[in-house]
């Protein structure tokens, strides 16, 4: 895990040097403040008078320097901190940018989200506590501890001996917090994926009146994240005063001895009172380096799983060539299979062909695979065994952007942002002008409705735009997909969630705008595909039917069940 922080340390090499040095002027500065008390006290006591002004001045020349010293160094560790988490945080989105689809998936959203961003805090106060408590407070209490034993090494000894005793005793308590907060953050997830749940599930929670179990079950999750919580706050407790016990007795004992060799006139009064506050000086870090390392090991298990987020399966990037001769057949698939654990076979041996212009649909029950099949397509998985040829070229040898270039897609549910009409189209294509965007608006039949808003394309959306209907939201993916003007487009039933009007409404959009491009469909519904060139029937992952719709129903097999069961007996003629 220390090699994860590293990581990031080593990217600000110059400002951990200033840092350092920084560090090293701060102890410099301690040692020479409790040189000029020993020569205060030693010229008090020898009854000299007239230099007590001349040294006020130097202290007060020194503690303004000193104070300087403390403002950088902690300003240079504050920044340090900040530009690691930022880089971090980078890096971390870049990875779940590029993550392997499939990992992805198995992710929940929202408790996904929120252990991330907890996790990134955490580790935040890592890199600060790390290098300031840790590193930069070492340095001092070591350059302290240099001149100390120089001073004295019987002194320094007999107050540092505690120094294995208690590490040993830390260590133990250290790794049941570590234990302890393991479970916490474990219970705070299943907490933080319960409230999600409420919130995803609101509609459905009401109708079927489930608020109390839902909140029992909350109480319940509240009640675990307590428990876990207060066993660690407990061992944390138990920590911190065994800390300011470790602050207390050696200068408490080394006093003790120390008034010891003063009486017996082996140690000067100076020599001791300078020790004594040197003491009080190296005290304070290195018992506060334990609440620290309390803290780091809290921390630690969030590193930990940042560290193995970073390691996460990367998809890949596809091969070199980055141009493609757009030849005919746009698709071809040879003898394709899938799965997702590699036990499992989701995709069985699955060929098939689409060239330009052609409209082909895939049907079939739940779970028979047509959604993994258009993710394989648009290149989210690779297959396991058998051939990809996209425009002629097996899609591994691909530049993974050009194949994702050639596809657009509509699935059921349509994303907007919070942002303008104009913005939320030109996620289809950056570069496109407002008049291409009217144009994809009015071809997608948005026109009239846009037209209709006060403020037309500078309307800003509500949030996944709550306030447009199903069948509006799909026409923006329409014109999406238009701006995109990629030659094939991919429909992941974009009717499945609408009411019959829109449903109608959609589908004849497709037929009509739409009937140029090279359309691949997957449908629930068979009335929204009954003319295509063919309908691929899928059944546990493999192709059981294909044909027109005429010839499939004559074959009188599992698409002709399909069919009436949809539409009733002697709609054959459709
Ligand atoms: N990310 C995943 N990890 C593991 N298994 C998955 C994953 N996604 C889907 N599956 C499994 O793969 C099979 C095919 O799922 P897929 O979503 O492709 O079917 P589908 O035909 O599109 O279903 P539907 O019509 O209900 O959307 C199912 O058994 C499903 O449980």
């Amino acid at each position: 895990m220390l090699r994860f922080v590293f990581h990031y340390y080593s990217k600000y090499k110059k400002d951990i040097v200033l840092a350092l040095l920084l560090s090293l002027l701060n102890s410099f500065m301690t040692v020479v403040c409790s040189q000029f008390l020993k020569d205060v006290i030693k010229g008090t006591l020898a009854g000299k008078s007239s230099f007590l002004a001349g040294k006020i001045a130097q202290i007060l020349c020194l503690t303004l320097i000193w104070v300087v010293v403390i403002y950088s160094s902690k300003l240079v560790t504050g920044k340090l901190s900040i530009q690691m988490t930022g880089s971090l945080r980078q890096d971390v989105i870049e990875k779940i940018m590029n993550m392997r689809y499939d990992y992805l998936m198995g992710q929940q959203k929202g408790t996904f989200l929120n252990k991330l961003n907890e996790d990134i805090s955490d580790v935040s106060r890592y890199f600060e506590q790390l290098l300031f408590s840790v590193f930069l407070n070492g340095i001092s209490v070591l350059v302290i501890l240099v001149y100390l034993f120089a001073t004295d090494w019987k002194l320094t000894l007999i107050s540092m001996i505690w120094i294995p005793f208690t590490t040993i005793l830390y260590h133990n308590f250290l790794n049941s917090i570590a234990d302890f907060t393991r479970e916490k953050k474990k219970q705070q997830d299943a907490l933080t994926a319960k409230t999600q749940e409420l919130f995803e599930c609101y509609e459905t929670e009401k109708s079927y009146n489930l608020q109390e179990i839902n909140l029992s079950e909350i109480n319940t999750n509240i009640w675990r994240v307590y428990q876990a919580d207060l066993k660690r706050q407990k061992k944390e407790a138990m920590t911190n005063a065994f800390s300011s016990m470790i602050r207390c007795l050696p200068v408490l004992f080394c006093s003790i001895f120390a008034a010891g060799m003063v009486i017996k006139g082996a140690l000067s009064a100076e020599n001791f009172i300078s020790f004594l506050v040197l003491l009080g000086f190296i005290s304070s870090p290195i018992s506060n380096f334990t609440s620290v390392l309390v803290e780091l090991n809290k921390a630690g298990v969030s590193a930990d799983r940042l560290r193995r987020l970073l390691e996460a399966p990367e998809e890949s990037r596809g091969g070199n060539i980055t141009s493609l001769l757009f030849s005919d057949p746009v698709i071809q698939l040879q003898d394709i299979c899938f799965s997702y654990d590699g036990l499992n076979p989701i995709l069985n041996n699955l060929s098939f062909e689409l060239k330009k212009g052609e409209r082909i649909a895939f049907v079939g029950g739940s779970g028979s695979g047509k959604t993994t099949l258009m993710n394989l397509i648009l290149g989210l998985f690779e297959p396991q065994k058998g051939n990809y040829f996209l425009y002629g070229t097996q899609v591994s040898d691909l530049d993974i952007k050009l194949v994702r270039g050639c596809f657009s897609i509509v699935s059921q549910e349509t994303f907007l942002f919070p942002d303008t009409i104009e913005q939320n189209l030109l996620y289809g294509n950056r570069s496109a002008t407002r008049a291409e965007i009217e144009k994809a608006a009015g071809d997608a039949g948005l026109a009239s409705f846009i037209e209709s808003l006060p403020e037309g394309y500078d309307t800003v959306l509500e949030e996944n735009g709550v306030n447009l209907s199903g069948g509006q939201r799909q026409k923006f993916a329409i014109a999406r997909a238009l701006l995109r003007n990629s030659e094939v487009i991919i429909f992941d039933e974009p009717t499945s969630a609408l009411d019959p009007k829109s449903e109608k409404e959609i589908t004849e959009l497709i037929e009509t705008t739409l009937s140029s491009k090279t359309i691949i469909s997957v449908a629930h519904k068979l009335n929204t595909v009954l003319d295509y060139d063919r309908i691929y029937l899928m059944d546990h992952g493999n192709l059981k039917e294909q044909g027109s719709h005429q010839e499939l129903l004559g074959k009188k097999g599992l698409y002709y069940q399909l069919f009436h069961s949809q539409n009733g007996m002697g709609r054959d003629l459709v």
